[in-house]
């Protein structure tokens, strides 16, 4: 019989000792978490502290200036260009934008990475497409432009192309920016069935508590201040149980006196 967790280790990326910066300018340092297969981990902390900039890095668009990124226990920037792009293959990415092309219908849209990087024929890639966008509920918008959608739909069309290659590594911008709670809730709802149905794993950046409370298995909150990573644990549970001031004004939304976003 296989045992499947000596195949699969629970940990499936972990940032370890890893820098940020653009050039002189150090973003986060000393970054150190496990994101655990199968899980949906949030990336937390006050505006400007560096969590969009965490992301970039994990899917590949920012190299750390010290530590290790592992992905399933290999040196993500240690790899040649070519392995690198392999991996990267395993992740689908949904901006805090959506960022759909205007000049291309929905369908068109999903369609677009499997035309990129695959050698699908066009049939398969009708059906992928339809497949992808039903999981999202948004098949009856296949041939409509972003223009002529909503908010919420665009998000849902944007989640579509994120799965266009069956990632099984998904990482979202504040998905919910901009939603109203309903919307917001059903789109919950879909990054739990992601979870729940397809066992992606999930990176989410997210200021949004009642969702971040609702879907995120583990987490790590980030400080401005000292740029370095000041808590870590479930959103619900540094909500109950972290007894660091700023981390608990942020989950209990009250003020304090050291903002914990940075201006410069
Ligand atoms: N390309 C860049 N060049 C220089 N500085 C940058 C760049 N991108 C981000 N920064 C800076 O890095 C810091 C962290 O930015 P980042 O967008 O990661 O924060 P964030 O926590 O995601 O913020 P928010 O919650 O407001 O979106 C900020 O001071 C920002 O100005």
């Amino acid at each position: 019989m296989t045992d499947s967790h000596a195949a699969q280790p629970e940990t499936l990326m972990a940032l370890d000792g890893v820098t940020l910066a653009f050039g002189p300018k150090v973003v986060q340092q000393n970054v150190t978490f496990n994101v655990r297969r199968g899980s949906i981990f949030a990336v937390m902390g006050g505006s400007g502290c560096g969590k969009s900039t965490i992301l970039k890095s994990m899917i590949g668009l920012l190299r750390p200036t010290a530590g290790r990124y592992l992905v399933d226990g290999e040196d993500y920037w240690a790899a040649d260009d070519t392995h690198r792009v392999e991996v990267s293959r395993r992740f689908g990415v949904l901006f805090q934008s959506a960022a759909l092309w205007s000049s291309l219908t929905v369908g068109e849209n999903v369609a677009l990475p499997m035309q990129m990087l695959t050698h699908m024929d066009p049939v398969t890639v009708r059906r992928q497409v339809e497949l992808k966008l039903g999981l999202v509920g948004m098949l009856h918008a296949i041939d409509q432009y972003p223009s002529e959608i909503s908010g919420g739909m665009k998000k849902r069309a944007g989640l579509a192309r994120a799965m266009a290659l069956d990632p099984d590594i998904l990482f979202f911008d504040e998905p919910s920016a901009g939603l109203d709670p309903i919307t917001s809730a059903r789109l919950d709802d879909l990054i739990m069935n992601l979870r729940d149905g397809l066992g992606a794993t999930i990176v989410i950046v997210s200021h949004e508590l009642p969702s971040l409370f609702t879907i995120a298995d583990d987490g790590i909150f980030l400080d401005a201040q000292t740029r370095t990573p000041i808590a870590h644990g479930a959103p619900s549970w540094l909500r109950d149980h972290c007894d660091d001031p700023q981390v608990h004004a942020f989950m209990h939304r009250e003020r304090t006196e050291t903002q914990s976003g940075r201006t410069d």
